[in-house]
């Protein structure tokens, strides 16, 4: 279900400081869940905001949680940047988050031992795509950019399907991970998002940017290298470690195929380094780079929408819910900068 935010909600994690504007105290809200395709229409807002902390996918493929507590640290680091002529806030609705507490309380009263374990954490991520899928939906029908916050890489195959409807075409995705998501259809979960939008036709064309080279199966491969006129991608040890490809010229490559009609713009925070995630790694894409990667798509008049995912600051750790929102909070204004 949609939890809206009230000016009161964002005005409790803003430091007010006099002299200053907050970005947090210039953005949008929305005071009521009615009609709101009709609200969007009406918002002088570009883009909106919403957060889905949740780790459910993640569970179900296996993963390590802890990814719901990336919106909450996300959200007050951005509402705390400066406001000024570079970092507009009126030009975000802040609209609030998808409250999964009750799907997140029946997975964890779920029995780890049994072997149904990951089918019933699959059945509640069918649930919440849906929900998703359809809050997207609006969100681009009303002519507007989503920006989401997650939540597990599960949540890609909403985002693309509610993007696809809004737009009433099926969309291109680039996504910056150190894996394809593209696993068997074997129940949804956060390892195959991009398989199952790709086999129900909502997602046309694919490049993968950075996968590692050690955490994709040959089956994996295999199934990528299929569909050449399709799925591309390029490795981080193709681009970093052998420079083979350099980061520049692999921006434009990846845009070059799929530029041909609207985009998604997915990151994954396993791939920068040293981030906490499901996946954390110490060789990865610097947290540079990866804004490079959210300005670079977010100028380009064909994206329908940023993804940020798998971030999983432990939530009583100060500093790691720091670091992760800043980082968060950084890949959100690069995308929205003109
Ligand atoms: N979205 C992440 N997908 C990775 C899992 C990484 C992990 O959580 O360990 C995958 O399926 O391989």
């Amino acid at each position: 279900m949609l939890q809206l935010y009230t000016r009161a909600d964002l005005n409790a994690l803003i430091s007010i400081r006099a002299g200053e504007t907050k970005f947090g105290e210039r953005v949008e809200i929305l005071s009521s869940t009615k009609n709101l395709v009709a609200q969007f229409q009406q918002s002088n807002a570009k883009y909106v905001l919403f957060g889905i902390p949740e780790d459910i996918g993640i569970r179900a493929n296996h993963g390590k949680p802890g990814a719901t507590s990336a919106w909450k640290a996300a959200l007050k680091s951005l509402l705390n940047t400066q406001d000024n002529a570079f970092n507009k806030g009126k030009r975000l609705l802040v609209l609030g988050h998808l409250d999964f507490s009750e799907l997140l309380e029946r997975a964890a009263s779920f029995d780890e031992n049994s072997p149904e374990y990951h089918v019933l954490l699959s059945q509640l991520v069918a649930k919440i795509d849906e929900e998703v899928a359809y809050l997207v939906f609006q969100i681009v029908s009303a002519g507007k950019t989503p920006i989401i916050v997650g939540g597990g890489h599960n949540n890609a195959f909403g985002n693309i399907h509610g993007t696809a409807l809004g737009k009433n075409q099926a969309i291109n995705v680039v996504n910056l991970d150190a894996h394809s998501d593209f696993r068997s259809l074997e129940g949804r979960h956060s390892g195959n998002g991009f398989s199952y939008a790709f086999k129900k036709h909502f997602l046309d064309k694919y490049f993968i940017f950075g996968l590692h080279e050690n955490y994709s199966s040959k089956k994996v491969f295999k199934t990528l290298d299929n569909h050449p006129s399709r799925i591309r991608y390029n490795t981080f040890e193709g681009i970093k470690i052998r420079h083979e490809q350099g980061f520049s010229f692999q921006l434009n490559t990846a845009l070059n195929f799929i530029n041909d009609r609207p985009f998604g713009v997915e990151i994954d925070c396993d791939v920068i380094e040293n981030i906490p995630s499901s996946a954390m790694t110490p060789s990865g894409f610097t947290a540079n780079e990866a804004r490079m990667f959210a300005s670079f798509f977010g100028k380009q008049k064909n994206a329908a929408y940023l993804h940020l995912c798998e971030a999983a600051p432990n939530p009583t750790n100060e500093q790691e819910m720091y670091v992760v929102g800043k980082l968060l909070s950084y890949l959100i204004t690069d995308f929205m900068r003109k």
